[in-house]
This record gives structure tokens, sequence and C-alpha cells, in this order.
């Protein structure tokens, strides 16, 4: 299974088929709210009909009962991942969990992993606006011990707390780690980056890559280099 996830953050339909003409095996790609608000689940469905797997980025945060249908729905439509934020805490995960079984296709429901802390999140940031006293590595582990409480997969989280997550969470909880910059690449909006070997001597089960690839200029040799460093 491929290890890079690329993050389809595009807003037409015209530039994800641009994107993924450039490839002539299937990869793992994300499909997350810019580009769901902007075609609908139809685009899914369509890349899953391209052969490639989907990791189904919608964040769910709700009450229990309603995060439990709505992941229903969303189990239906045959992708390899889901997420929700582990904020929403134990009793709506295992709600989504829920969820998904009774939705799943086939006997088998995809795999359902929680936000931890958003990688653009700071220490001050979280300290300071979000209330939440401590270090980062602190809040991350306790949410990934809630979630694996409530039989998620694993989480999303920043290179930097993927070892402890796995030391915590034992190394078959999955750690999904977006915030990858290549040396040379601007921080922008991310605030805990790393590069992509430091993923791989981190442990990092697989990485998500949006503008370092989908910005790149030539973004299909990008995405190999990414895949080689990370084996
Ligand atoms: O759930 C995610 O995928 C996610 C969680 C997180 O903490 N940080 C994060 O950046 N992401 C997603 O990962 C992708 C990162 O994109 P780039 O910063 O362009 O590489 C975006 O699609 C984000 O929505």
């Amino acid at each position: 299974m491929n290890k890079t996830i690329v993050a389809l953050d595009f807003s037409t339909k015209d530039e994800v088929l641009d994107f993924l003409k450039q490839f002539d095996e299937p990869i793992y790609v994300k499909i997350g709210m810019e580009l769901t608000y902007a075609c609908g689940l139809d685009i899914v469905k369509e890349v899953k009909e391209m052969g490639h797997h989907i990791f189904l980025d919608l964040k769910l945060h709700d009450i229990p009962n309603t995060v439990k249908g709505g992941m229903k729905n969303l189990a239906k439509l045959g992708v390899e991942i889901v997420n929700l934020h582990c904020a929403g805490g134990i009793a709506m995960m295992k709600a989504a969990i829920e969820g998904l079984e009774e939705g799943s296709v086939g006997g088998k429901r995809p795999l359902c992993i929680g936000v931890t802390q958003l990688t653009s999140t700071s220490k001050e940031a979280m300290n300071d606006e979000l209330g939440i006293p401590g270090e980062v590595i602190d809040c991350v582990k306790l949410y990934a011990k809630n979630a694996k409480t409530a039989g998620l997969d694993g989480v999303v989280c920043s290179v930097h707390e993927a070892k402890a997550i796995h030391e915590v969470c034992g190394p078959d909880f999955l750690t999904v780690t977006p915030g990858i910059r290549l040396a040379d690449d601007s921080k922008d909006d991310q605030k805990r980056v790393a590069t992509p070997a430091f993923a791989k001597e981190e442990g990092c089960d697989h990485i998500v890559v949006g503008r370092s690839i989908t910005k790149s200029a030539n973004p299909k040799e990008t995405y190999y280099q990414i895949e080689e460093m990370m084996k």
C-alpha cells in the first residue's frame, strides 16, 4: 500500500482529472471538504471507479447520534478511510464506529481515524485560544488513547507525535501525518511540520501531502520522490 496520501485540495472536477491523469497506477488520495463541497460525493465515486484508494476527510464532529447517522451513509461509499475529530469525545467516536459497521458494504467497514490536534495548531494557540493547558504531545496522546478506547483504527497527528502514539497505543494503531514539508517549502498555515525523511524515521504509517505535490512544477516526479523517501 502506498505510504503517501495525496490531498486533492482542488475546487473543480477538471483540476482533479488533470492531476490524476498523470498517474498510470492507482495512488492513495484524500478527498476533503474543498472538493466535496464543490462537486458533492459523486466525485468520490468517480475517483474510486478510476481505481484509486480514498481517504474521505470530512472530519465529523457532532453529537453521537448525528455522527452515527453520518458515518452510516459514508460507509456505503466503500472508501478506505474516514475521519472525525477526537475532540468530540469517546461516546461520539464509539457511535461513529457503530454507524460505519451498520453501513458497511460486504461486511468490511472503512478504517476510522481521529484528528488529535490539527497540525496548524501551535502550543500557544492550544493553550491560549482553545483553553487546553500543557504540551501538545500530552493532549495528542490523551486523544489517541480515547480513540483507541472507542475502537478507532488510528489517529491523524503530526510526525512529532507519531512515535509516542505507537508507544502508548501499540504499533498497529495507525498514525497518519499531514504537515509534511520538503526542505525548501515555506511553512504557510502549518505549524507542526516535518520532512518525509523524518516521517519515515519516526515510523509514521502514512503521510498526507497536499501543496508540496499539487503545486510542484512536476507533481508526478515529486510524488515518486516522496514515495521513495518513505520506503
Ligand atoms: O485530517 C487531515 O487530513 C488534516 C489534519 C491535520 O491536522 N492537518 C492537515 O493538514 N490535514 C489535511 O492535510 C492536508 C495538508 O495539506 P498541505 O498542507 O497542502 O500538505 C490538507 O488537506 C488538510 O486538510
